[in-house]
């Protein structure tokens, strides 16, 4: 369909494999592949949680090898076309051309807000590989407006074609969302993209402040399947754009088929905003932290949101997952240690 308003992203097969426990079989991934293809969703990702390369036992092993389910995702597109994320340092060059092989046609490459200067060469084979390549900017919130702006450049001068404002806490408000959009607006050529998470059920406003303001990539999620509190819901966005008389080039009875009959009867458990997810919205925390956070917890008896609010006041980042059980365990000690005799 042409005359789009924007191009609708869905992520339910990287960004759910968070909550997934990256656990996804081929069957799920052929049924929601088709099913946004059919629905005429133009770009979706698969790839493992943390993007290509990161099966492994500091993220999360996969179920099925990432490859194999690009494949399978591939197969069913007929207009549709598969995105792949990369986040240098955990994923290669390899790993990127391999996706390639299996049938990727646009990838994502994931830094930290700060450090988009490692994404330098990993950009550049993007395009020599003939990719629609896009900056994905992570924990945009840890960063001031300045600071975003000039890493967004850096993005635009390496060749990529868009660049992301991702909230990956979801710890952003619709004004900030605003503001990063628009100055990405003014000082950028290349299109402005942004990913949200619900962690303070802002993610719907701030995805609408972000096509508001000019954002034309954005993403979703079926069911809102993805870490901590999940992604926009993508059925929901599709609903409210087109109340809203944007085109989203999707159709709405489609899209409400493959969440509904697809996603939400393979979903471990329903996303919602829960004491810890919350938790991260509000201190800032990764939201793919969370069924880590969970997990150290229950291991060391101790309270998820000492934990998360202690990661916070840290500024722990994407790729520091060992920290939290080094949390916990500090935590930990510190809850029984016996005070010293005065
Ligand atoms: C690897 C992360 O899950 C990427 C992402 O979706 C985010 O930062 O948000
Ligand atoms: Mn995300």
């Amino acid at each position: 369909m042409t005359n789009r308003s924007f191009e609708i992203v869905d992520v339910t097969l990287r960004d759910g494999s968070h909550s997934m426990r990256h656990a996804f079989t081929k069957e799920q991934v052929r049924e929601t592949a088709r099913g946004l293809d059919k629905a005429g969703v133009n770009y979706f990702e698969v790839s493992h949680g943390d993007g290509l390369g990161g099966s492994s036992m500091q993220y999360g092993l996969s179920k099925v090898n990432e490859l194999e389910l690009i494949e399978t995702a591939a197969a069913e597109c007929g207009q549709a076309k598969v995105s792949v994320l990369l986040i240098p340092g955990i994923g290669t060059k390899y790993d990127l051309n391999d996706a390639v092989k299996a049938g990727a046609k646009m990838v994502r490459i994931a830094t930290h807000v700060t450090e988009a200067d490692v994404a330098k060469q990993h950009i550049t084979l993007a395009r020599e590989l003939g990719l629609k390549t896009i900056g994905f900017l992570m924990m945009a919130h840890m960063a001031s407006i300045e600071k975003l702006v000039e890493q967004a450049k850096l993005f635009e001068s390496y060749g990529a074609e868009v660049v992301y404002v991702t909230d990956s806490a979801g710890a952003l408000l619709p004004h900030e969302v605003t503001e990063r959009i628009t100055a990405l607006k003014n000082e950028l050529s290349i299109e402005i993209g942004f990913h949200g998470h619900n962690n303070l059920s802002m993610a719907m406003a701030n995805t609408l402040a972000a096509v508001q303001a000019g954002a034309t990539y954005i993403d979703g999620s079926l069911r809102a399947l993805g870490a901590g509190s999940g992604n926009t819901q993508t059925e929901v966005m599709v609903a409210v754009l087109e109340k809203m008389e944007y085109n989203t080039g999707v159709d709405l009875y489609k899209i409400l088929d493959v969440a509904n009959d697809v996603v939400a009867k393979y979903m471990p458990r329903p996303q919602e905003v829960t004491g810890s997810s919350l938790m991260m919205g509000y201190s800032g925390v990764y939201s793919s932290f969370l069924l880590h956070t969970e997990k150290a917890a229950k291991r060391f008896n101790i309270d998820e949101r000492d934990i998360l609010v202690e990661l916070g006041k840290m500024k722990a980042v994407g790729g520091q997952e060992d920290l939290i059980y080094e949390v916990a365990a500090n935590i930990t000690k510190k809850k029984f240690a016996v005070a010293p005799k005065p």
